[in-house]
């Protein structure tokens, strides 16, 4: 590809121009940073798509979604499936939060709390959530810290928007943003 298209590209991945001393543009930075959303199920579009679109977008960095496809076969056959998708698409570094609801769960305080120290690992964070049949044990013995939501059980597509407005949350705690008013008792 030669002359103007090859140097609109060019301009949207950063080129020459955009980058800086280290040679990597600015969005390339950004994305590097962004956490991980690892998900079953392909998200159509419809208001669990826009719930969480709306959220993700108010996120500093917003999460990088990666989708893995739902599995068939029996309940078991389907988690261990969707399983080792999950833990093959997981970087090995990750600080890994599986979405769960037998976990911990915090207030969104606490929430925030924590993020700040998964944070403060250095390590690139990494959220996984499972699909209708929940997450293969060998995801939960991966992952560093299992995060509920509450002992509910919510639809998975429905968790992406809940877990992305809770991290938004958890930033405005952190920044003193008056998006969160806390709890009254
Ligand atoms: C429909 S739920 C799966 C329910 C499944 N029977 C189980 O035992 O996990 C699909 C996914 O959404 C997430 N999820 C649903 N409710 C949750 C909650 N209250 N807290 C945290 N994650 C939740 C989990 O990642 C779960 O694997």
């Amino acid at each position: 590809m030669d002359g103007p298209r090859r140097r609109r590209r060019r301009g949207f991945r950063g080129g020459r121009r955009g980058r800086g001393r280290g040679g990597r543009s600015p969005r390339r930075r950004r994305l590097s940073r962004a956490p991980l959303l690892l998900a079953v199920g392909r998200l159509k579009p419809g208001p669990e798509a826009a719930l969480f679109a709306q959220h993700n977008a108010r996120l500093r960095p917003p999460l990088a979604v990666r989708e893995i496809p739902e599995a068939r076969g029996s309940a078991a056959e389907v988690r261990r499936r969707e399983g080792a998708a999950l833990l093959e698409a997981l970087p090995p570094a990750a600080l890994a939060i599986a979405l769960d609801l037998g976990g911990h769960a915090p207030d969104s305080e606490g929430l925030a709390a924590l993020l700040t120290r998964w944070e403060e690992s250095g390590k690139p964070l990494a959220f996984i959530i499972g699909g209708a049949e929940g997450l293969d044990p060998a995801v939960q013995a991966r992952a560093d810290q299992r995060l509920s939501l509450g002992p509910m059980t919510w639809p998975h597509f429905l968790v992406r928007g809940m877990l992305a407005e809770q991290l938004y949350r958890a930033q405005a705690i952190r920044s003193g943003h008056p998006y969160h008013r806390p709890w009254r008792p």
